[in-house]
């Protein structure tokens, strides 16, 4: 059983306009969609959808917040959170003409007691696996991560940015960078995929027994002891690429859930992401059909 963290949260607006972006004018988006969001919400939303047992926390605050928790409830996923005094932040997708502008907010400040008042709802579960997804609220530091990974008796993920990425210090079953994560992790070249895979398998030794690097259209390396995999992406037609890593991620633990070795795993992510890209947002796409669609991801070893 999975328990996903979302030490902050989002509401993720995705707003699209037919025009290009330009400054002092008003700019009218044709269309407007809200959606649950963070990356240990999302997985948790996918994983729900994957039948695979979950349970989301973290710490919703506010308008925002209730909006989040009832997304969920709707959506029948199972959830633990932690209340905060501030408001959940609202994150921004702007698609104008071909262009993908992300704009996030830091989020509500908390205080680091918020930390104990998680692990206790981790531990409440007794999850064999936590993903911690996100980037962390003004107040906390890595270390809140790390007090998660040592917290008990689980395997722990991580999907975080480069700079926290670096500053963690406990054991990881997996870490999730994608390109940009990865280079500022590691300083290495990720020009190449090659490049992305030797960064990926060295990153290893900082404390991750795996690392899924995801390289957008390029597709993804999962880097672990039986070597490195790289899976090309699906050549599909994109609407926006937010949620694209919480979706490669979901997919391989969904697969890893269910006994798939990392090669199954990797293609199954794949094409979950391949489902998530090619809708507005990070509204669950249809997943029936993810097991027969994930042979058609060519996958070699480099
Ligand atoms: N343009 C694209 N075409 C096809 N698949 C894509 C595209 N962009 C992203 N993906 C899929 O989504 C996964 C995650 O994308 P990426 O952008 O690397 O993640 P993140 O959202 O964490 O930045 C990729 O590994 C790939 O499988
Ligand atoms: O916590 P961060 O790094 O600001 O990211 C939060 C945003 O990332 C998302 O989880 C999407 O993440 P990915 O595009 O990396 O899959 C959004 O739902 C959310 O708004």
């Amino acid at each position: 059983m999975i328990v996903t963290v979302t030490y902050n949260p989002a509401v993720d607006q995705t707003i699209q306009f037919d025009e290009q972006m330009a400054p002092d004018r008003v700019m009218r988006a044709d269309e407007a969609q809200f959606d649950a969001g963070g990356k240990g919400i999302n997985a948790a939303q996918l994983l729900t959808a994957m039948d695979r047992p979950c349970v989301a926390t973290g710490l919703l605050g506010g308008f925002t917040g209730s909006f989040i928790r009832e997304t969920l409830q709707d959506d029948g996923v199972e959830t633990a959170f932690v209340d905060v005094d501030g408001t959940t932040r609202l994150n921004t997708t702007a698609i104008a003409a071909a262009e993908e502008y992300k704009l996030n907010q830091a989020g509500p400040a908390v205080g680091e007691s918020v930390v104990d008042s998680l692990l206790e709802q981790v531990r409440a579960q007794s999850p064999d696996r936590v993903l911690v997804g996100g980037s962390l609220p003004p107040g906390l530091t890595p270390d809140a991560i790390d007090r998660i990974a040592t917290g008990g008796d689980w395997e722990t993920i991580v999907d975080t940015g480069g700079d926290v990425l670096r500053e963690l210090d406990a054991q990881y079953g997996l870490c999730k960078p994608n390109r940009a994560e990865l280079g500022d992790a590691t300083g290495a070249d990720v020009s190449t995929v090659e490049g992305c895979a030797d960064a990926a398998d060295a990153f290893r030794d900082r404390g991750f027994d795996r690392v899924l690097a995801s390289l957008g259209a390029d597709g993804a390396v999962l880097a672990g002891d039986a070597g490195q995999l790289y899976a090309e992406a699906l050549d599909i037609d994109v609407v926006d690429t937010v949620g694209a890593g919480d979706a490669l991620l979901s997919g391989v633990l969904s697969a890893w859930e269910a006994g798939a070795d990392d090669e199954t795993a990797l293609r199954t992510g794949v094409t979950v992401s391949a489902q998530v890209v090619q809708r507005a947002g990070t509204a669950v796409p249809d997943l029936d059909d993810i097991d027969s669609l994930r042979d058609g991801v060519t996958v070699r070893r480099l």
